[in-house]
């Protein structure tokens, strides 16, 4: 019999995809979203799905009383950085109460393995580049510290009830499944790429460089864009990592590449072979000048082999996606 897994916001950019890879591997899954950014459309369907929201215990009990659940893959949150300056409340309620209850069901139904989705905001505005696992996490915005948050209750549930875990801190997931069937769809949208797509179909007609006095070579924010299908894959190589008896831990997922927003409007012109006009805006609240990730760790003990390696074969797969649903999930 194939393992059960829970994907926490598989309705979501990262989650559907993440449910896309472990049906391919042969994995059982059950899918639980409360569908606030996500899209009943992206609902894989041969997955089972329970609408309903982790802050709520009762109804996580029901899912687990009917589902064998062998271990979580944690995508559930909010997770936009300007958003977060603004209202930190909304933040600290959603992803810190909801990593509460999920530990809270995995003690009580015996759940032993969790994967997380952390974040290269965990380490706020590093002194050091690429950054690695020894990198302190000094996050500058609230999204960063709900997510340090959630990643320092896991150490603890270890010590305590022996829930082992590992928190895979992304950089900046962009792309889609190659065939363009799922993708990213946000409302509003604030992510560069499918906005600079956005721009490239017409549907708005200036893309806005948030800023361009950064302490970066060009003046704008330098970010490592990393395939989502690949961090797909490192989420199954964690789990065969913990259940091979190993201890709890984390590692940073990107490409080791850094592009300034510039670049990628650039990569993204001779993508989409549209003029893609661009203007300066102020900046934006809350955006360290550079993350770059040192991924090192994840490749030689995870076996992390990411098959996107060139920025313009990320950008292709989120314009094909575009191209096939220029409006995005219908429902
Ligand atoms: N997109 C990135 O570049 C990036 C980078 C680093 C980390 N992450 C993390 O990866 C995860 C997924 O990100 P994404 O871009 O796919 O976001 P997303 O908003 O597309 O997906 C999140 C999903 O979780 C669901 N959800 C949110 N709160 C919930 C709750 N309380 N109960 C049930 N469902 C809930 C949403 O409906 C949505 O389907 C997030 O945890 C995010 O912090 C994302
Ligand atoms: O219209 C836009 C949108 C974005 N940007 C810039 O593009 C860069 C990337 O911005 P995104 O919003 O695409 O991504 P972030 O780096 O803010 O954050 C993303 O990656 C982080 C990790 O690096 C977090 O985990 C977070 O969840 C995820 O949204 C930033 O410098 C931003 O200022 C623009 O100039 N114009």
């Amino acid at each position: 019999m194939s393992e059960t897994i829970m994907v926490a916001g598989g309705a979501g950019y990262i989650g559907s995809h993440m449910v896309h890879q472990l049906l391919k591997t042969g994995y059982d899954v059950v899918i639980v979203d409360n569908l606030s950014t996500g899209h009943r459309q992206a609902v894989n369907p041969q997955a089972r799905f329970y609408e309903g929201d982790t802050r709520d215990i009762q109804f996580l009990k029901q899912v687990f009383a009917q589902e064998p659940i062998q271990a979580i893959i944690h995508m559930d949150a909010f997770s936009i950085v300007p958003e977060s300056v603004g209202d930190p409340l909304k933040y600290f309620d959603n992803n810190v109460i909801g990593m509460i209850k999920l530990l809270e069901i995995m003690q009580q139904y015996d759940v032993k393995y969790l994967i997380f989705s952390s974040t290269a905001a965990t380490f706020g505005q590093p002194q050091q580049s690429p950054i690695t696992e020894q990198t302190p996490q000094q996050p500058i915005n609230p999204y960063g510290v709900s997510k340090l948050m959630m990643e320092q209750m896991m150490h603890w549930v270890d010590q305590a009830y022996g829930i082992k875990s590992v928190a895979l801190r992304y950089f900046n997931a962009a792309g889609a499944l190659a065939d363009g069937s799922i993708g990213e769809d946000h409302n509003p949208e604030t992510h560069l790429i499918p906005i600079i797509l956005k721009t490239a179909m017409g549907q708005q007609d200036t893309l806005k460089i948030y800023g361009n006095d950064y302490q970066t070579p060009d003046g704008t924010n330098v970010r490592d864009y990393v395939h989502v299908t690949d961090l797909a894959q490192a989420h199954i190589l964690a789990l065969k990592y913990l259940q091979a008896g190993n201890p709890s831990t984390a590692f940073n997922l990107g490409s080791n590449q850094g592009f300034s927003v510039q670049e990628i409007i650039q990569a993204a012109r001779k993508v989409t072979q549209k003029a893609i006009p661009a203007e300066i805006a102020p900046r934006r609240g809350g955006d360290p000048d550079i993350l770059i990730a040192d991924s090192s760790r994840a490749k030689s003990i995870l076996g992390w082999q990411p098959q996107y390696t060139d920025i313009q074969a990320i950008i292709k797969t989120a314009w094909t996606w575009k191209q096939k649903h220029p409006q995005g999930y219908q429902s």
